[in-house]
């Protein structure tokens, strides 16, 4: 009797971590920002490693910190600060280069500590991915950044940022076909915490401190 070849497990994707903007509200990078001892960039390092097949960092400036051993770092591919898109986009040519069999390259923020750790699972589970924009969305929003992106449509986003005015990334998006992956708020003792609460300003940066305490505390 022929048996079933046993299904290859699904191949994790290569990941860019987005630090590529100026963080001007924050006054100073943000992927070197300190959270409970330890860097944002190493928090999300962290929560990334174990759901991707290699990372690399977008980064158009010194960061001010020692970045983690061994971690690629590219600067945007089309030079000028053409807004997070500039970022995506360099996120598929390094994925074409370093996984040239990978459908999709993974982006995250670096500005987002709390992102969840089944990501990945979630986003590559959407039905006929091939040829999609798979895109987090939480409490009816979506978050564009945390996607898994078709590497072949890397022309026509660079045809895109060379001649579209806003440079929107919804705007983008909307051009392709996609799939919205809904993710749960967290619990914490003090709430729901959306788990893509990003930090823009010293103030969010306080907030994601506090946040933090509240999940490392046990819970009563
Ligand atoms: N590669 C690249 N990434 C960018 C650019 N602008 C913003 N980003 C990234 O896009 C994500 C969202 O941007 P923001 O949260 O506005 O970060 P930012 O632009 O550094 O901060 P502000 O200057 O305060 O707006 C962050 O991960 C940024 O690093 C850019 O021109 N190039
Ligand atoms: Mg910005």
């Amino acid at each position: 009797m022929a048996t079933k070849a046993p299904e290859a497990p699904p191949k994790r994707p290569p990941a860019v971590i987005l630090a590529g903007g100026r963080s001007s509200r924050m006054g100073r990078p943000k992927a070197g920002l300190v959270l409970h001892g330890r860097t944002i960039l190493d928090h999300i390092v962290e929560r990334l490693a174990p759901q991707v097949g290699s990372i690399a960092l977008n980064l158009n400036a010194d960061a001010g910190i020692d970045l983690p051993p061994g971690l690629p770092v590219l600067a945007d591919t089309l030079p000028g600060y053409f807004g997070p898109l500039a970022g995506v986009l360099t996120a598929m040519r390094h994925a074409a280069e370093v996984a040239p069999h990978a459908a999709h390259v993974l982006t995250v923020a670096t500005d987002t500590p709390f992102f969840p750790d089944d990501l990945v699972g979630r986003l590559s589970s959407v039905p006929d991915l091939e040829g999609k924009i798979a895109a987090a969305w939480s409490a009816g929003e979506m978050h564009p950044l945390f996607a898994l992106w078709p590497v072949a449509i890397a022309d026509d986003l660079e045809a895109w940022i060379r001649t579209d005015a806003k440079l929107r990334v919804r705007a983008f998006i909307a051009r392709h076909p996609s799939a919205a992956v809904d993710f749960p708020m967290i619990a914490t003792k003090a709430g729901p915490l959306d788990p893509f609460f990003n930090i823009n300003t010293p103030e969010q940066l306080r907030e994601a401190e506090a946040w933090l305490q509240r999940l490392k505390d046990p819970k009563p």
